[in-house]
């Protein structure tokens, strides 16, 4: 049994808090119920480190998320930093946690709950049973590259440009993750890009693709582009097994991908960086794919379920705790199965509960299933 596991939990703004409350909740119940410590440190991120601060992540921020042994983070950003200046925004704070702990690795796994194929955007038949892994590239490419800005044209106006840019190296570690997550579920990767307008995408093709000849016995493996692949999103999700793809594709794609799982609300993810090949250790920080929801916040009626799961990834993923892990993803599929719903998965004949209620109800179903 594993105690004090550093925990540094970062809620930041609009619904973030709301939520990360919610699974604070359920960080108690495993160290009572499962004798497991952690050590549980807050800090602020985002909009609420700026008010605090003046800069969306401090430097004592992020030595106490590298320091960690985990991260869960909530939601970042908000209307009221709209007219702040580019790197004072909440959503750097974000940025420069992925980028500073090198978290190349943001897994998205889409899954279809069993009561819940009809609250998809999608017909039940096409999403019944629904298990696919968007792995997102998550440092690199256009969030990230020089130069960019904005600048001024000598016959008026302006020009604002980014740069879009993935090596060899960077395109083939987080490869090596698509082939290791494929192993270990049903054998296929689907590498995605636009490489027939984009020499990133050129260049991402051709080294996925050797990547695979030389490393991918074994698995099944295809070339997508982005827009063909949205698309096949909607038509036929179940072809895909795991999708790889950059880190503006994957943002996207990821957000497509939740509606078929019936909300934004239900999409949880974890971001990885590389193990440390001596101590095998390695930075992580889960949060759920969604964000500050500005329009819910506030009035305790937000799905807290993707923090939820994306602490159940952290079990799994971080303190090698998958039992507990799978506890925590029954209890949310019974209390699902038993009708209730959070107002973003409402449906006739169901119950509408709040962000509390739901919650209420999964650590009563979590006493249910350890007591047997
Ligand atoms: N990881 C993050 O911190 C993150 C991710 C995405 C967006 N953002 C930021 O959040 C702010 C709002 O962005 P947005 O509105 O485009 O996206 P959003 O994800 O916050 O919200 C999109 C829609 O989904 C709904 N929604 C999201 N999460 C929900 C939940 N748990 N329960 C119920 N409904 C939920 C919202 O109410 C909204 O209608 C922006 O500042 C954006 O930059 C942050
Ligand atoms: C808030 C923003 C920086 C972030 C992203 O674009 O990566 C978000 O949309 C996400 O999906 O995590
Ligand atoms: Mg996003």
């Amino acid at each position: 049994m594993a105690s004090n596991k550093k925990l540094l939990v970062l809620p930041g703004d609009g619904i973030g808090p709301e939520v990360v409350r919610e699974t604070l909740r359920v960080v108690d119940w495993m160290a009572k119920k499962r004798s497991v410590s952690f050590d549980v440190q807050e800090g602020l991120v985002g909009g609420a480190a700026y008010d605090a601060s003046g800069t969306p992540l401090t430097d004592e921020t992020l030595a106490d998320a590298v320091d960690a042994d985990a991260v869960l983070f909530g939601a970042v950003g908000g209307p009221k930093y709209d007219d702040l200046p580019f790197e004072k925004k909440p959503e750097r704070g974000l940025l420069r946690l992925r980028k500073e702990m090198d978290l190349f690795a943001n897994l998205r796994p889409a899954m279809v709950f069993a009561s819940m194929a009809d609250n998809s955007s999608l017909k039940r038949d096409l999403v019944a049973g629904l298990d696919i892994m968007i792995l997102r590239e998550l440092t690199g490419g256009v969030y990230f590259c020089e130069p960019r800005g904005i600048e001024d044209l000598p016959g008026g106006g302006k020009r604002g440009f980014d740069t879009q840019a993935y090596s060899t190296p960077e395109i083939e570690r987080i490869g090596r993750v698509a082939f290791d997550l494929a192993r270990k579920r049903r054998n296929k990767v689907t590498s995605v890009e636009k490489a027939n307008v984009m020499m990133s995408g050129v260049l991402w093709r051709q080294v996925m693709t050797d990547l695979h000849k030389r490393e991918g016995e074994g698995l099944e493996y295809e070339n997508m582009y982005a827009d063909n692949c949205a698309m096949q999103l909607v038509r036929n999700p179940k072809q895909f097994d795991v999708i790889v793809t950059d880190n503006l594709f994957g943002d996207i794609l990821s957000d497509c991908a939740a509606m078929l799982t019936g909300s934004l609300g239900m999409l949880p993810s974890a971001s990885l960086g590389a193990e440390d090949p001596t101590t095998g250790r390695r930075h992580a920080l889960y949060e759920p794919v969604h964000g500050s929801a500005p329009d819910i916040a506030g009035r305790g009626i937000a799905n807290p379920i993707a923090e939820l799961l994306s602490f159940a990834m952290l079990l799994r993923y971080s303190f090698d705790m998958g039992e507990d892990a799978d506890l925590v993803e029954k209890a949310i599929d019974n209390v699902l199965s038993s009708g209730l719903r959070t107002a973003d998965i409402m449906q006739e004949g169901k119950a509408k509960v709040s962000t509390g209620v739901m919650t209420d109800s999964i650590l009563k179903e979590l006493d249910k299933l350890v007591s047997g």
